[in-house]
């Protein structure tokens, strides 16, 4: 199994995609993968999300993760669906101590300096900012980084293809998570597949 550190060195962005039809699962995912972005973060905010995990795991090259994981209840539902690393809006102990149990790669949210002491009892030192621009944006990130030096991150929240580089710029940023690449219900895949690859280029 890859860890976490290694999927977040795979791309710059990770998309983060709330996607509700079935059938846009495999050329959603294959519009991605096209256009350079391999790991493809699924949000459980549908109903039919694990099967979307399930399907997108399929496309060759395709790295599928599960997003919006709250809980060990989710934690299992995204692991039997396929999901190959997991991230959570937030870290809470019960959370950490279940997928760190799974050994699946985890990228829990963190949002201040608690949470990251928090996670670094368990062990863990990469972590989603999130909401990476609403708590405070890059300045924040900067002031968290700095004490903890061993902590790597991903921002996400409120990040676009026009900002995306100047987080990327920061050596604590391995990437960012962003909605931006895809629109839940759109079915203009290479109008996706551009945006991948203008999101792709460092
Ligand atoms: O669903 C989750 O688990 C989340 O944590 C939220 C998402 O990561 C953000 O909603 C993405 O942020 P935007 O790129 O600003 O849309």
């Amino acid at each position: 199994m890859i860890d976490i550190d290694h999927i977040m060195q795979l791309a710059p962005v990770i998309p983060v995609l709330v996607v509700d039809d079935v059938a846009h699962a495999r050329p959603l995912a294959e519009a991605l993968v096209a256009g350079g972005l391999p790991v493809l973060e699924v949000t459980l905010r549908t109903p039919a999300a694990l099967e979307i995990i399930a399907e997108m795991a399929k496309v060759p090259g395709a790295i599928v993760g599960a997003g919006t994981v709250l809980n060990p209840a989710d934690l299992a539902a995204a692991i039997a669906a396929g999901a190959r690393f997991i991230v959570s809006p937030g870290l809470t102990d019960r959370l950490a101590v279940a997928a760190i149990e799974s050994g699946i790669p985890f990228l829990p949210g963190i949002a201040n300096a608690a949470d990251i002491m928090r996670g670094m009892d368990h062990g863990l030192t990469r972590f989603k900012l999130f909401p990476a621009v609403a708590s405070g944006g890059l300045p924040a990130l900067k002031a968290l980084a700095a004490p903890f030096g061993a902590a790597r991150f991903c921002p996400t929240g409120g990040i676009t293809q026009a900002t995306a580089p100047e987080w990327l710029a920061q050596p604590f940023v391995k990437c960012v998570g962003g909605s931006w690449l895809y629109t839940k219900g759109e079915t203009d895949w290479a109008e996706v597949q551009s945006r991948a690859q203008a999101a792709a280029k460092r």
